[in-house]
C-alpha cells in the first residue's frame, strides 16, 4: 500500500469520529490483540491514505469497520491532538445509516459522555474525550 503524502513528511495523520446515538451515546471500539495500544478503547477511524481527505477517509473507515454510511456534510471537526509523530483529528458524526457492527472483530462499546475518561483509552485520545464529554454535557 502506497505510504500517504503525510508520513513521508513524518507525520501520520489520522481521522476519528465520536460517533453519537440518539441516546446520545459515544461509541468507543477497542484495538484488536497484536496492535498498538491493544485492548485498549479509542474512537473508530484510521489512518488518512494517499490521496484522501480527512473527512473521505472517515467515511470510508466507517464503512470498512462498522458498515455504516455517511457523509462530509454530517461529519463536524471537533479536537484534534498532536503526540509524536501522531496527528489525531477528531470529528463528530450524529447523522448516519445502519447500525454500527464489529466487522473486524473489535469490541463495541455505547458509552455514556460522562463515562468516556473513566474508559481505558489509548494515550492520545483522553484530551479529545474530554471534548466530547464537554460538547454533550
Ligand atoms: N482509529 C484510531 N486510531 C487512533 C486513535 N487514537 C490513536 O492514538 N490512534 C492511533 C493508533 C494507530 O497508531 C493509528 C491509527 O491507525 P489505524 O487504526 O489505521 O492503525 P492500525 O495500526 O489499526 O492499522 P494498520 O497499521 O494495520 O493499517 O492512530 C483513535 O481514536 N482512533
Amino acid at each position: 500500500m502506497p505510504a500517504s503524502r503525510t508520513e513521508q513528511r513524518g507525520v501520520l495523520v489520522v481521522s476519528a469520529c465520536a460517533l453519537i446515538d440518539r441516546a446520545g451515546q459515544v461509541l468507543l471500539t477497542q484495538r484488536p490483540p497484536g496492535k498498538a495500544h491493544q485492548g485498549l478503547w479509542e474512537f473508530p477511524g484510521g489512518k488518512v491514505e494517499e490521496g484522501e481527505d480527512p473527512a473521505e477517509a472517515l467515511i470510508r473507515e466507517l464503512r470498512e469497520e462498522l458498515g455504516i454510511d455517511t457523509q462530509t456534510s454530517c461529519l463536524a471537526p471537533l479536537a484534534f491532538n498532536a503526540v509524536d509523530d501522531l496527528l489525531l483529528l477528531l470529528f463528530v458524526c450524529r447523522k448516519y445509516k445502519g447500525i454500527p457492527a464489529p466487522l473486524e472483530g473489535q469490541g463495541l462499546a455505547w458509552t455514556a459522555p460522562g463515562d468516556l475518561l473513566s474508559a481505558d483509552l489509548v494515550p492520545a485520545d483522553i484530551p479529545l474525550a474530554a471534548a466530547v464529554r464537554d460538547l454533550l454535557s
